[in-house]
């Protein structure tokens, strides 16, 4: 290539006292040589993070590499100031053309996980967003809740982003408090990123992944600082008065029962998971009740034929403000409907529940669908490797998963089968919805009851900062 015709600027600059030209094509690559003479090159959209001058020194800063980022400084001496100037108006011109945020609102979660982020904000997220000339204003949470508050107030005209340096739980609650604002609908256009510091990181692990990225807190600031976005699809879930704002899962029956009662066995660190699951396996659960929902096309076939349903859906009462949920006209859908006994049943709206955990691989982020995945019979040694199958995906194939795409659910809980007496756990991102009687810490106020509830997807509500696909 002639890298001349494709030059926005090319000058004179020394390199180490090594005298070169550095180009900066229109492709947006800055070429020059080393002492070698190699010839080096950086993407600067892809690598390029920011740059500063200091006298007549410019210092490009970047983060390369592939599995593991690294950051490094590039410094040019221009051979003249003119030169200088035009190098930095032009490199400056190609960053700006790019879009990328300038000023990042960021919360920090002392405690998510294991209690780490803070230090990672200090260490790992800071200096790029240093390096990257970003401003932004920290904002620790204090309580349960408080990023909630915090989003549902926030000026969002002085931000370009929201960043939340946790688990999933602070991007779910900051996803809650933006739809709760009059201006939600503009709100929901703030992108928001996640770096991954709790124990949760299925929506950062979706977003990289889905790029052939690691799930590494460089990657994810670089997506941040890159600018790039997608529409993510939000779950309205209800119950009555109640609603709950998804963004990743739904789960009821084993894998809730696994999520929400390994945390008798917090200390066994993090094999509790593995080994509670093979104790739930051992001594399986089914749960009656039963599951109608409105298929995506192609999913037509699945469960029986109940036709409308509108008379047994509640519809979701006017709120004082906010999103008002999803505008769907539930008269036309066909719904169909499987029954229980259920081993599992989960709803997804990205493929990675966590960061080991690929539940829906099918899922897409802005789709307007969840992938619902259920499991009623199914062997325990067949069960065991399907579970075993988690990491990749691989469960979905298997002949005792049934896994298709809905619009809409509703939810109708029953006792466990054999065992009246006892219910089960539904959990959403995070949160315990409903506790029922006889579960783990029954005794807890939880947001909604063991008991019918309603779940429609509303397309593409909420933008993330996303590498780029
Ligand atoms: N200062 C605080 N004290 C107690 N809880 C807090 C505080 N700040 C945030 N939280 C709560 O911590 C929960 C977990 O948040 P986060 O997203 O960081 O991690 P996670 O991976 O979802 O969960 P985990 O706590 O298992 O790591 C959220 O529900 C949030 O409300």
């Amino acid at each position: 290539m002639d890298h001349h015709q494709h030059s926005i600027v090319s000058d004179e600059v020394s390199v180490n006292g090594f005298k070169t030209s550095l180009t900066l094509t229109t492709d947006g690559i800055l070429r020059w040589s080393d002492r070698g003479p190699h010839l080096r090159q950086l993407s600067v959209e892809k690598e390029v993070v920011g740059f500063s001058t200091s006298g007549r020194l410019i210092t490009v800063r970047a983060l390369v590499g592939q599995r593991s980022l690294v950051r490094k400084r590039f410094v040019f001496e221009p051979v003249s100031d003119d030169s200088l100037r035009n190098l930095c108006d032009k490199i400056q011109g190609y960053i700006h053309s790019l879009g990328r945020p300038k000023k990042l609102f960021i919360f920090v979660n002392p405690f998510g996980g294991k209690k780490s982020a803070s230090k990672l904000f200090t260490n790992e997220v800071k200096p790029i967003l240093e390096d990257a000339n970003i401003e932004f204003t920290v904002q620790e949470t204090k309580y349960q809740l408080h990023a909630k508050e915090v989003a549902r107030s926030l000026d969002l005209s002085k931000y370009d982003g929201i960043i939340c340096v946790s688990g999933d739980g602070i991007l779910v609650e900051v996803v809650n408090g933006l739809l709760e604002r009059e201006d939600w609908a503009a709100a929901l256009k703030t992108p928001l990123g996640v770096i991954p510091a709790g124990t949760g990181n299925g929506m950062i692990k979706s977003l990289l992944d889905s790029a052939g990225e690691p799930c590494t807190p460089a990657h994810a600031v670089l997506a941040a600082i890159r600018g790039h976005k997608r529409s993510l699809d939000v779950a309205t879930i209800w119950q009555g008065e109640t609603v709950f704002f998804s963004v990743l899962m739904l789960a009821w029956g084993l894998i809730s029962d696994i999520d929400i009662e390994s945390e008798k066995y917090r200390w066994m660190g993090s094999a509790r998971i593995e080994f509670y699951a093979l104790k739930r396996i051992l001594q399986l659960r089914k749960y009656n009740g039963s599951i109608r929902f409105v298929p995506a096309p192609g999913f037509e076939n699945v469960g029986e034929e109940i036709g409308s349903c509108v008379d047994s859906m509640e519809p979701l009462k006017p709120r004082p403000h906010g999103y008002q949920g999803p505008k769907v006209d539930f008269k036309s859908f066909n719904w169909r409907q499987l029954n229980g006994p259920f081993v599992s049943v989960w709803l997804h709206n990205v493929p990675w529940g966590a960061e080991h955990t690929m539940a829906a691989p099918d899922a897409k982020f802005e789709d307007g669908y969840l992938d619902l995945i259920v499991m009623r019979q199914c062997p325990k040694l067949a069960l065991i490797s399907l579970m075993s199958k988690l990491n990749n995906g691989g469960h979905v194939k298997s002949p005792y998963v049934v896994y298709i795409k809905v619009k809409a659910v509703i939810l109708e809980p029953g006792p466990r089968a054999g065992k009246s007496t006892k219910e089960g756990i539904i959990d959403s991102d995070g949160e315990v919805l409903a506790r029922g009687k006889g579960t783990y810490k029954s005794n807890l106020k939880s947001l909604m009851v063991y008991d019918k509830l309603q779940v429609v997807v509303d397309q593409g509500l909420a933008t993330l900062f996303t590498p780029p696909v």
